[in-house]
């Protein structure tokens, strides 16, 4: 009666169906776990033979899904590299394309469609590439990713030397599609902040180059020289131990085009600029956190570097005055930064410091309009390894101006400027300034060149004045000398005869008083006050 009840209970439960089809699965786990213990070896050993190939993946969304501010997801870098590098051997091969906007710039970037295949060579072994849509979809990811499928025989030369190789060059494709920038630091900086948390960015559009540069043509094209053989020396650099970049120091009066010769030198080059502003910063770490944030292929400059800091003096750690009431509260942290403030060995630091040997090539300028305030330690040569003097406006540069604001490359009056360039010295931004025609259609050479004339003219008048006041005023000094030493002369005469009184009264008094020394002192003692 009972086993019944529990009979009819059993039927009317899942259990009455499910039992059977358990008993038939039985099998298959005890098959799995046979095949997990002794054929999965041999079966993956024989696979080689049976698939040659091997396929990575390169996924157009990262796995973490990291997030950019903006709450987009974003693009893997490695994602982006390959796709700028596909991007030539698609334009060549490929016959169903896709094209997007880059990532960065206003160029193209053309990929493959889904499904697509294109072989690219690598030392002399065929690697193909294909579009493929990733398992792994999600709503926040497109799921697409690049496939690369090689031979298994080549897997080391693909891991070490082929995917290095296609980031690489897919960095520079990158690069070169967008135009330079100009970046600054900003104001608010920590630790954790990214890169485009500390440092703004202009595209740079400045039209010099060193065409229209004006300074000595040999000293331009050393310069010049010396950028290119930088540029191009990277094994160099990587054989002599030393890490790939580049000091200059741009020293010279106001307006003689060091900040215009940077300009040259970042479109010389194609570098981007990153412009320091040191006066922002607070503290060691901060410059450390802008350095590291710095790509390669880029100028760092600090402007005017003998004011942006007490840079002079001692490397040690120049601690401003407490302030005169230090409240508990926020003591400990104004402490902490008073003891940790930008110095002069955290600049050295940021030069060639160990940390200074960042991936890619960078080249530092200081500017400075005075050479002799700053430190040696901060000049000397393998830290700024090319000092560069810019200086006031020789012919050959004023030749250049002509031709950039005149358009003219001789003309008659030619002669007359370039005497008076030797007698004075005017600066390449004044000289500049008298070239600008005042109506920029019709340029003018004859009045521009009669008003530098007449500038010019105008220096060498005040020049003459300020040399006649100079030599007047050595005539005066060298008379009121002549006086002095005549006085002198006197005031000498008269103290040798005092002198010789006073020796004398000496002897009288020594004479007079032979048993007391004593006495004798306070004499001569008083006879030097009198004289004095
Ligand atoms: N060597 C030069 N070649 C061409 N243009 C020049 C040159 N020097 C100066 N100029 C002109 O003068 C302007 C000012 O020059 P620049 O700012 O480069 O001078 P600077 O040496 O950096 O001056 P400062 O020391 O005040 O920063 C430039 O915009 C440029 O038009
Ligand atoms: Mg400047």
């Amino acid at each position: 009666m009972m086993g019944g009840v529990l009979l009819d209970h059993f039927r009317s439960s899942a259990w009455f169906y499910l039992t059977p089809v358990l008993a038939a699965c039985a099998p298959i786990g005890v098959l799995r776990t046979y095949f997990n213990q002794h054929l999965r070896r041999p079966v993956r050993r024989l696979l080689p033979f049976l698939d040659p190939f091997v396929t990575i993946d390169i996924a157009a969304k990262p796995e973490d899904y990291s997030y950019s501010y903006q709450g987009k997801v974003k693009s893997s870098d490695a994602y982006a590299e390959v796709l700028a590098y596909l991007s030539a051997v698609c334009s060549r091969e490929a016959r169903e394309l896709r094209a997007e906007g880059a990532v960065e710039g206003h160029g193209f970037v053309l990929s493959l469609r889904e499904g697509q295949e294109v072989a690219d060579e690598f030392k002399g072994v065929t690697m193909w590439w294909s579009a493929v849509a990733e398992e792994k979809a999600t709503w926040r990811a497109s799921g697409r990713c690049c496939r690369l499928t090689f031979h298994e025989r080549h897997r080391r030369l693909v891991v070490d030397e082929y995917l290095p190789y296609v980031r690489r060059a897919g960095q520079e494709v990158t690069f070169g599609n967008r135009p330079r920038r100009l970046y600054s630091n900003k104001k608010e900086l920590n630790y954790h902040s990214r890169r485009d948390e500390v440092w703004s960015y202009i595209d740079f559009d400045h039209p010099t180059t060193f065409d229209t540069l004006a300074m000595d043509p040999a000293k331009k094209q050393m310069i010049m020289d010396d950028l290119e053989d930088f540029a191009n020396s990277k094994d160099y650099y990587r054989q002599i131990g030393k890490a790939w970049k580049r000091g200059y120091l741009l020293h010279g009066p106001p307006g003689t085009g060091k900040s215009t010769m940077i300009a040259a030198m970042a479109n010389h080059l194609n570098y981007d600029i990153y412009d320091i502003e040191l006066t922002t910063l607070e503290t060691n770490s901060d410059l450390r956190k802008l350095f590291i944030e710095t790509t390669g292929k880029s100028i760092i400059v600090i402007e005017d570097i003998d004011c942006s800091l007490d840079l002079t003096g001692s490397r040690a750690t120049k601690l401003p005055p407490p302030p005169a009431h230090d409240d508990a509260a926020d003591g400990n942290d104004k402490s902490r930064k008073r003891r940790n403030i930008l110095t002069l060995s955290g600049l050295l630091n940021f030069i060639d410091g160990l940390w200074s040997a960042h991936s890619g090539e960078r080249i530092i300028v200081f500017t400075t309009n005075h050479l002799d305030k700053l430190d040696p330690a901060l000049i000397r040569r393998g830290r700024m390894d090319m000092h560069i003097e810019m200086s006031y406006c020789g012919f050959e540069a004023f030749r250049t101006l002509a031709g950039n604001y005149l358009g003219v490359d001789a003309h008659p009056l030619f002669g007359a400027v370039g005497e008076l360039l030797r007698a004075v010295e005017m600066t390449p931004a004044d000289v500049a300034e008298c070239l600008m025609p005042s109506k920029r259609s019709a340029r003018d050479a004859d009045a521009c060149l009669a008003r530098l004339i007449d500038q010019l003219k105008e220096k060498a008048a005040e020049k003459d004045k300020e040399s006649k006041a100079a030599e007047e005023g050595d005539e005066r000094d060298a008379a009121k000398e002549d006086d002095k030493t005549e006085t002198e002369k006197v005031a000498s005469m008269s103290k040798k005869e005092k002198s010789e009184e006073k020796k004398q009264s000496c002897r009288v008094m020594t004479n007079g008083a032979r048993s007391g020394a004593s006495a004798v002192m306070s004499v001569s003692s008083s006879t030097d006050h009198y004289l004095s």
